[in-house]
């Protein structure tokens, strides 16, 4: 079948081969031309290039199925963010619930470190489930009538480890993610944010190579979402663990993602860092999704920059590439004049008030048309 992926500068490459070998060496999840279609026959879909390509709504009409997941490709790279962000009904938790089968996806390939995730039998998929891949739910799953500590242990008493060694480990991870002091009471003992806190102990305890969130957040008060938004990050940023993190909140998505996956219509329309889905959105549709955002705060100065005249390379302050440009407004308005974008003592280029000021009131995004400014 003709596909294509998208790789991180939303460029559509071919992929002649389904797997392996234009995998990245580092991903945890290759994923190439994944479907999943709910209803009858749902087998035929992806098969059938006249029924593959109708819309959702002529597919409905015609066949009675839903196509969740169309055709999506993607590797999950070892130890990054990965966020999967789309409207609701775009296809996220059906794609995410595909990766460790709990939805049993209908035609393609997939891979965890290598190995075929669609030919593991009952076992195999049950050592992926406990061990490799802990999923976080938005309503957390817990056991009311159980303690904190023993909510936490739960993952490891179903992999068989002795009680002592699970409470010990358990009461690390308790510790880890705040809830030192808290461990003998009963979830509902607790808040929204607590009990969260405890959902993700309990997928960190069994230390997978991988979490997976689905949506975990949402149903959280604004501070309290906050806090857990700055918990996953800093856990992140300590431990380097991989994570997909499926959100349908724009701020959310650019604040905890190192790349983005926006999915529309069970298909993935843009895959790339924060930066690029704002500063290079793929379509229109992507373009009207971020376009309240402020570009200041997530665009950096490799965007903005300008190549430096004669003597500019040499003096006025010095910023790394991945300065954002609202950090550099504020250096460039305090010391009054332009700052060059230094990496490994090499002048890349210089950002002024002018070049900043594009880039905020979005006319880099206007392509020269010199054909109509003639006309
Ligand atoms: N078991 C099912 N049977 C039939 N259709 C389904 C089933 N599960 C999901 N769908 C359909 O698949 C599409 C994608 O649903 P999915 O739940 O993956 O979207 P989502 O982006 O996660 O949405 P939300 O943000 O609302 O959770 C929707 O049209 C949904 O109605």
């Amino acid at each position: 079948m003709a596909s294509t992926v998208v790789d991180a500068s939303g460029t559509e490459k071919s992929t002649a081969t389904p797997t392996g070998t234009q995998t990245e060496q580092d991903a945890v999840f290759a994923v190439r031309h994944l479907w999943k279609v709910f209803g009858p026959k749902a087998e035929k879909v992806p098969e059938d290039a006249s029924l593959a390509e109708l819309s959702a709504q002529e597919l409905r009409e015609k066949t009675g199925c839903t196509a969740a997941v169309r055709d999506v490709s993607f590797d999950v790279k070892k130890g990054e963010v990965f966020v999967v962000m789309g409207l609701s009904g775009s296809g996220k938790s059906t794609l995410v619930r595909c990766l460790t089968r709990l939805i049993e996806p209908t035609s393609g390939d997939l891979e965890m470190d290598g190995e075929d995730v669609r030919g593991m039998d009952r076992s195999g998929l049950r050592e992926l489930r406990r061990h490799r891949a802990a999923m976080v739910f938005q309503h957390f799953g817990l056991l009311p009538h159980r303690s904190v500590l023993d909510n936490v242990a739960y993952g490891l008493e179903i992999q068989g480890v002795g009680k002592a060694e699970r409470r010990a480990r358990a009461m690390e991870t308790v510790e880890k993610v705040g809830l030192g002091g808290l461990e003998q009471r009963k979830p509902g003992q607790l808040s929204g944010g607590q009990q969260q806190r405890v959902g993700l102990a309990r997928a960190l305890t069994v230390d997978p190579e991988i979490l997976l969130f689905d949506e975990p957040f949402s149903a959280l008060d604004p501070l309290i979402r906050r806090d857990m938004q700055e918990e996953v990050i800093r856990l992140h940023k300590e431990e380097g663990r991989t994570m997909v993190f499926i959100t349908h909140d724009l701020a959310e998505a650019l604040l905890l993602g190192d790349r983005i996956a926006l999915m529309r219509d069970g298909k993935i329309v843009q895959l790339g860092t924060p930066e690029e889905i704002v500063g290079s959105p793929a379509d229109e549709y992507v373009r009207d999704f971020v376009r309240d955002v402020p570009r200041e705060q997530v665009l950096t100065v490799r965007r903005a920059m300008r190549p430096a005249e004669s003597g500019e390379a040499d003096e006025g302050a010095a910023l790394t590439p991945d300065t954002l440009i609202s950090d550099a407004i504020e250096a460039v308005a305090r010391s009054g004049g332009a700052a060059r974008v230094v990496e490994n003592g090499r002048c890349l280029g210089i950002v002024d008030h002018a070049c900043l000021l594009n880039v905020v009131a979005r006319l880099d995004e206007e392509a020269p048309d010199d054909g109509k400014a003639a006309a």
